[in-house]
C-alpha cells in the first residue's frame, strides 16, 4: 500500500480536518452510525427530509445514502442529495439495503445507480444480486459468502465506475481494477445491529478526507472498522459489550496503532 494513503494517515487527516458527513440512513441506524462517526473523528449530520437535502449535501464533505427504512418521501430526498453531490463534485455512497426483497426497493436502487454512486458499500448477498446474480438474501442480513460476491463487485465496479466495497468475514474492495481483501473485525459484528450501516457513514468520511481517492478511503475505512473491532473484541462477553467496547475502541485507535495492526492484501 502506498505510504501517503495508508489507512492511519487517512485517520490522522480526518482527525485533523473532520469532515461534515451528510447521512440519510436508515432508523435502526441513525443514532449508533453518528456515535460511530464521532467517535472516530468525523462529524455526523442526519438529514433526510426532501425539502432540505439537496441543499445539505451542497454544504458537506460527503452524502451516504441507505435504502434501510425507504418511504417515498425519503426516497425523494436521497434522489436530490445524489444530485446535488454530483453537481458539487461531492463524493456519496450507496448502501442498498435488502434491495432485492421489494419491487419498491429494486426501483429506488435502480434510480439512485443511474445517479453514479461513488462507492457502493454491502454484504454478500446485496453486492450479488446488485450485478444481477441469484443471491441467498432475503432480509437485512447477508446468506452469502464474501468470496461468493467477488466477481458481482468487479462487474458492478466496471459497470457503475464506482468502488465497490463487500464485506463479511473478510471484507473485499475493488475499483474494477485493483482489488484488496481486509481481514479482521469479530464475530460480534454481525450481531450488533446496524454496523454495516454505520460503517457505510464512516466510508463516506474517509472518502471526504480523500474525495479523489475513493478506492484508497474506502479500504482505509473497512481496516480502521476492522482494527477496532478486533481490539474491541478483546474483553467483550457477546454483542452488548462488544457494541460499547467498539465505540471506545474506535475512538481509541491512533493512526500508528491502525497501520500496525491492519491486514490489507492484493486480491
Ligand atoms: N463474521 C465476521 N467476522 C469478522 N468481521 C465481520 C464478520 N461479519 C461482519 N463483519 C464486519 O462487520 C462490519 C459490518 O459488515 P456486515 O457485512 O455485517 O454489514 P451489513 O450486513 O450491511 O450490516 P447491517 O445491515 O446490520 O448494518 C464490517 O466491518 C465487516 O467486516
Ligand atoms: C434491522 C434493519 N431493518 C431495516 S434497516 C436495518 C438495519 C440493518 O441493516
Ligand atoms: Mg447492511
Amino acid at each position: 500500500m502506498r505510504d501517503q494513503a495508508s489507512p492511519g494517515t487517512l485517520l490522522s487527516q480526518l482527525r485533523a480536518q473532520p469532515p461534515l458527513v451528510h447521512c440519510i440512513t436508515n432508523f435502526v441506524a441513525m443514532n449508533i452510525a453518528a456515535n460511530v462517526l464521532l467517535a472516530a473523528g468525523a462529524s455526523p449530520a442526519m438529514v433526510h427530509a426532501e425539502e432540505e437535502a439537496g441543499e445539505f449535501a451542497a454544504i458537506a464533505g460527503a452524502l451516504t445514502i441507505n435504502i434501510g427504512t425507504l418511504s417515498s418521501g425519503w426516497l425523494r430526498g436521497m434522489e436530490a442529495a445524489a444530485v446535488a453531490a454530483g453537481q458539487s463534485g461531492k463524493p456519496w455512497v450507496l448502501d442498498p439495503v435488502a434491495h432485492y426483497a421489494t419491487g419498491f426497493r429494486r426501483a429506488a436502487v435502480d434510480r439512485l445507480l443511474e445517479l453514479g454512486p461513488t462507492i457502493i458499500r454491502g454484504n454478500a448477498s446485496e453486492i450479488i444480486a446488485l450485478a444481477g446474480g441469484v443471491s441467498r438474501g432475503q432480509g437485512v442480513d447477508s446468506r452469502d459468502g464474501v468470496e461468493q460476491a467477488e466477481e458481482s463487485a468487479r462487474l458492478l465496479a466496471r459497470v457503475h465506475g464506482a468502488t465497490v466495497a463487500v464485506t463479511g468475514v473478510v471484507d473485499f474492495v475493488t475499483d474494477g481494477e485493483r482489488a484488496v481483501r481486509v481481514e479482521g473485525g469479530c464475530e460480534w459484528m454481525p450481531r450488533v445491529t446496524a454496523l454495516g450501516c454505520s460503517l457505510t457513514c464512516l466510508v463516506g468520511a474517509f472518502a471526504a478526507v480523500r474525495p479523489e481517492q475513493p478506492f484508497d478511503a474506502t479500504v482505509a475505512a473497512l481496516a480502521t472498522f476492522a482494527v477496532a473491532g478486533e481490539f474491541a473484541a478483546n474483553g467483550a462477553d457477546g454483542p452488548g459489550s462488544f457494541s460499547w467496547r467498539f465505540l471506545d475502541a474506535l475512538a481509541a485507535l491512533d493512526a500508528l496503532a491502525l497501520d500496525r495492526n491492519v491486514r490489507v492484501f492484493a486480491a
